[in-house]
């Protein structure tokens, strides 16, 4: 559905260069729903802008729906739908005529073009808020209209920009949950952008972590995650000489690294190790057999925070707060 090689995007800011994205190769297959996740500025954008032919690549090339990007823009679009960060609808019209009259911009016949605006605003729940005039929807409502809106045409991919930001939490739970509904019902192949950690890790099946114009990890996040070695592992004790010996016992499990004593009012020990689950039970034994006992313990499977963390030593959170 989309393949891109050495896709690349420069920017002239006065006499400075902004390499935004720095040759990117993308392969996504028909009915895959893939996040491009990555802190502000990475290129998530400028990419997209590039496969929905909103801005013409520096060099490189992309394939998007069969179509060359450079070369047959207007072929790329009419087989996309492309929902970006801002309002796609119009302030004064009414939510169901804004997405009957998208239907016939895109030579839908005025039939089809009803059933559709039909069918979307049931789908996406928005029948009741037809006849609202789109100033007056929530913000959930309102994004999901734009959703309508890049789908009136059926598109076998649809693009979306931060789809999320802005919403609260139930609204962006909701609006996952429609995204999984017209997957189901459409086999719509998905791309979108996100900085939310957690959406990325479950809603997307594939992440592509972008970073300084780059693609620097691609797989589920199961599989990134299995890149991180090791899950953390914290326990707390009661003091800090109860630390040390515990650190001490912790640094001799075969696959334990970074063992750190963290100090503070909840004295503890920190380390990573390999299926942190499955060698609980054995440190649990050593520590206890040595009397020292604990107060807490706790086992963290790696987030995808811990694999950006690990490609780039810059914590995600950092940078979006
Ligand atoms: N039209 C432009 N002119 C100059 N520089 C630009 C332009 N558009 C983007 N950039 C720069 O390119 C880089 C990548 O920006 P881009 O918007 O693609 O990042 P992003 O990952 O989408 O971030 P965000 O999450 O903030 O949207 C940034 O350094 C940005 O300042």
């Amino acid at each position: 559905m989309i393949r891109t090689r050495d896709l690349t995007k420069h920017f002239r800011v006065g006499r400075e260069t902004v390499e935004a994205v720095r040759g990117i190769d993308i392969d996504v297959a028909a009915g895959e729903l893939v996040a491009l996740l990555g802190p502000n500025g990475a290129g998530k954008s400028t990419t997209l802008r590039m496969l929905t032919t909103l801005l013409e690549p520096t060099s490189g090339t992309a394939v998007v729906a069969g179509r060359d990007v450079r070369a047959e823009p207007a072929e790329v679009r009419r087989r996309i739908g492309f929902v970006g960060q801002g309002h796609g609808a119009g302030e004064d019209q009414r939510a169901g005529e804004e997405l009957y009259t998208q239907g016939l911009l895109y030579g839908l016949d005025r039939a089809t073009a009803g059933a559709r605006t039909a069918e979307l605003l049931d789908m996406l729940e928005l029948s009741g808020a037809a006849d609202r005039e789109v100033t007056k929807l929530s913000g959930g409502q309102r994004r999901r209209l734009d959703i309508a809106m890049g789908l009136i045409h059926r598109p076998p991919l649809l693009f979306l920009d931060e789809p999320s930001t802005g919403l609260d939490p139930h609204s962006r739970a909701n609006l996952w949950d429609h995204i999984a509904r017209l997957r189901a019902e459409f086999g719509t192949t998905i791309v979108l952008t996100t900085h939310y950690l957690d959406e990325a890790d479950e809603a997307a099946e594939r992440v592509l972590v972008i970073d300084h114009g780059r693609v620097i990890a691609d797989g589920t996040a199961d599989e990134l995650k299995g890149g991180v070695s090791g899950d953390l592992v914290t326990f707390t004790v009661a003091d800090a000489e109860a630390a040390a010996a515990g650190a001490a016992i912790a640094e001799k499990l075969p696959t334990a690294r970074e063992v750190e004593v963290v100090p503070g009012r909840e004295t503890g020990v920190r380390l990573r190790i390999e299926r942190g689950d499955a060698v609980l039970p054995e440190l649990l034994r050593s520590l206890d057999g040595s009397g020292i006992a604990l107060t807490t313990v706790r086992v963290q499977r790696p987030t995808l925070d811990d694999v950006f963390l690990t490609l780039t030593g810059r914590s995600l959170r950092e940078e979006n707060p």
